[in-house]
């Protein structure tokens, strides 16, 4: 039935009732400048991480805070990692076990940056709640755990059993998590039935949406090194061989007009398409217009909605980040720098092998130097390298989330990937082999890392409803596959 019950119409009345108190939480929680890249700001993103495991205890449940030791900055010192949370509430065996993964540490943000509004002080501006981690990932973390403190508050007794996973590294790559999860399986995770992770938006500003696949990534980083210090271009310029001459060409040779990546092999190992997956991108509601609006470029490269789909979600793409070294501040400086490191990453789709790519690449990029004559010494390393994830989308956990998100919404989802990688979904299906799904509750729009990050007020409480929602579907569902399973051993 997709008409809500009498019990969920008490959640969603309270929860209704309190947003307000819900919004101020995440307001106390936004103004913690927990950005996990810049290291003076390190301290922060532990006391965001304690901040969340007292508000876990405040909930009832036991939060331990698990040490993982520090990691060398690109500077040669290293700094401590924010601990990790492993939290639990409830214990009883007769109810399944749903864990909760989430982040709470969140990308840098300055005033300067662009930001209409302080990036730490969330600000509502026509029910777009705007600030930093407001989507990413603080306001998602915070509904899930408003929709506990709402049967709490109600006196309901909780219908799962929960515990949760919460980092403070995400947004630097979750240094330190995946030794966690191979250590804990056999403990922290023994008794889990459905892993969830809410770190990702919807495909369109407002249909719901639940997410069965992401892609992976593999990050390069090419360091072109000439003499040990920048020389003048007046002095040296026209008689040496520049770093960044052949930086500009290496990178020039990874991708051509049309999209298509030119390193050899690279698309060997791509799942064909067949005629039955072609059509699950003609079923998608996905408005191409608008994806382009909320990028703010004129053109993409493809015109059709199958087009743009699959090429986010099923094949892969290669971008260009950055250069290390480079000159670029505002002006002229007539320098020619000893050393740059230029930054790319290749997203990965099924049935790539990334340590394949790794060598495709490196002996790619070698063989393109090769032929450049170069004095420079050229090195490349993998800073980064992260598997795709694909979910089966008939496991139950997809069936309660969809129902849950009839409920709430008055929609079915719409079944999509996502094209940006969240390691920890792989890693925790490959070593835990539980279900993972993950379910957004952020709009198209919401902006993750941008200058104009939000959440909106209706997608936050919506948000809140939904987890409580599958809370109870994940119940009724476990007590059916518990009921079809006696059935057939009594038979
Ligand atoms: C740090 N990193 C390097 N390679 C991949 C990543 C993760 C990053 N993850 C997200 O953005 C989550 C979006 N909800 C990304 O996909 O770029
Ligand atoms: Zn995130
Ligand atoms: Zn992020």
């Amino acid at each position: 039935s997709s008409s809500s019950s009498g019990l969920e119409n008490r959640i969603f009345q309270y929860i209704d009732l309190h947003q307000n108190e819900f919004i101020q939480t995440l307001k106390e929680w936004v103004a913690v400048e927990s950005d996990s890249i810049q290291p003076q700001l390190r301290q922060e993103v532990t006391r965001m991480v304690e901040l969340t495991a007292d508000r876990l205890r405040a909930l009832g449940a036991t939060a331990e805070l698990v040490k993982l030791g520090s990691h060398k900055l690109t500077d040669g010192h290293s700094l401590l990692l924010p601990p990790l949370i492993l939290a639990e509430l409830g214990k009883d065996p007769q109810k399944p076990t749903v864990c909760f993964y989430g982040h709470v540490d969140v990308q840098p943000a300055k005033k300067e940056d662009g930001w209409k509004t302080d990036p730490y002080k969330l600000t509502e501006i026509d029910g777009n709640l705007y600030g930093r981690g407001a989507t990413d990932n603080k306001g998602p973390v915070l509904a899930w755990i408003n929709a506990v403190e709402s049967f709490r508050a109600l006196k309901l007794d909780m219908p799962v059993n929960l515990k949760f996973i919460i980092e403070g590294m995400e947004e630097a790559g979750s240094l330190g998590l995946e030794e966690v999860i191979k250590k804990e399986n056999q403990r922290f995770f023994s008794d889990v039935d459905y892993i969830v992770i809410s770190d990702n938006l919807w495909l369109n500003n407002r249909k719901p949406a639940l997410t069965y696949g992401t892609r992976g990534n593999l990050c390069f980083s090419v360091e072109v090194q000439g003499g040990q210090r920048d020389l003048h271009s007046g002095t040296f310029g026209g008689i040496i061989h520049e770093p960044m001459t052949d930086l500009i060409a290496l990178l020039d040779s990874l991708v051509d007009t049309s999209g298509r990546i030119l390193i050899p092999g690279v698309y060997d190992d791509v799942d064909s398409l067949t005629e039955e997956e072609k059509k699950l991108y003609e079923a998608i509601t996905f408005d191409p217009e608008e994806h382009k609006n909320n990028s703010g470029v004129k053109k993409f490269l493809y015109d059709t909605k199958e087009e743009i789909l699959m090429h986010l979600w099923r094949y892969p793409s290669l971008s260009i980040h950055g250069i290390e070294g480079a000159f670029h501040e505002p002006g002229i400086k007539t320098v020619i720098p000893a050393r740059v490191i230029g930054k790319f990453s290749i997203r990965q789709v099924p049935h790539m092998n990334v340590s394949v790519g790794e060598r495709q690449v490196i002996q790619y990029l070698e063989d393109v130097f090769s032929k450049r004559n170069s004095s420079n010494e050229l090195k490349v390393s993998v800073p980064i390298s992260a598997m795709p994830w694909v979910a089966d989308i008939n496991d139950p956990l997809y069936t309660a989330a969809g129902r849950a998100i009839k409920t709430v919404f008055g929609q079915d989802p719409e079944k999509i990937r996502d094209g940006a990688t969240i390691p920890i979904a792989q890693m925790f299906q490959n070593i835990t082999r539980k279900s993972v799904m993950m379910l957004p509750i952020g709009a198209a729009d919401d902006g993750e890392h941008s200058q104009k990050e939000k959440i909106s007020r209706h997608n936050y409480i919506q948000g809140t409803k939904l987890f409580a929602a599958l809370f109870l579907e994940i119940a009724k569902l476990h007590g059916q596959l518990q009921e079809a399973s006696n059935t057939k051993t009594t038979n």
